[in-house]
């Protein structure tokens, strides 16, 4: 892992099937908010102190605690000082959705991990793919050329498939590619950082209204 990860900026790998399935259960569950400008919950979170979010559901907290205090970033830990703040955050996506080119800098965490969970076998011919890839940035840190981008690696959102990304380049960038098959993709992302580092309550002044 830690070649690639130091390397490359990522790396894939998966957990087990009873694990994904335990979660996958919680997740059909979950309800979903529109990820819209204006939605007030959304924007509720935006403007969360999110050292002082205790929201998630702890069923989804606990397994991000356990990854980010297991083997797989031991060295991460020794590195970079273990981490005292964690973020969980769960998407779906479905038929038609996608993410542009971006880094997580709106909310600057050091190393991000993205789990799917699916009851749909994904091909690449669905989309609804991870892109990772590395772009030039400009004096601030924002991606200069989408489409100039150099992908380094795409991954389908299969069942339990887990990708570490550090986070500490904007240069590494990742995308979602178009969902086109009638699937439904579900994400958990987990953040791992700093309480000292907490930037989202400043977001619009630091980045203005177009940060997404
Ligand atoms: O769902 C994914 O694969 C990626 C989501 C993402 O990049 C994000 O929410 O920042
Ligand atoms: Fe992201």
């Amino acid at each position: 892992m830690l070649n690639e990860i130091y390397r490359d900026g990522f790396y894939v790998t998966s957990i087990p099937r009873e694990e994904a399935d335990r979660l996958l259960a919680l997740v059909k569950a979950d309800t979903f908010l529109p990820d819209r400008p204006g939605n007030p919950a959304i924007a509720a979170w935006e403007s969360d102190n999110p050292s002082h979010n205790n929201n998630v559901p702890v069923e989804y907290m606990a397994f991000m605690e356990a990854l980010g205090s297991g083997p797989d970033m031991e060295h991460l830990r020794c590195h970079m000082g273990a981490f005292s703040r964690i973020n969980v955050m769960l998407q779906r996506g479905k038929i038609g959705d996608s993410m542009s080119w971006h880094h997580d800098s709106y909310d600057p965490m050091h190393v991000v991990c993205m789990l799917y969970l699916s009851e749909d076998t994904w091909a690449p011919d669905d989309g609804g793919e991870l892109w990772i890839g590395h772009g030039d940035v400009d004096e601030k840190g924002f991606l200069l050329d989408p489409g100039a981008v150099e992908v380094k690696g795409r991954v389908q959102p299969n069942h339990g498939t887990l990708v570490w990304c550090l986070n500490t380049n904007p240069r590494w960038v990742h995308s979602v590619s178009k969902i086109v098959a009638d699937k439904c993709r579900y994400s958990l992302i987990g953040q791992f950082g700093y309480r000292e580092n907490v930037l989202r309550s400043n977001i619009r002044s630091r980045y203005g209204d177009t940060w997404r």
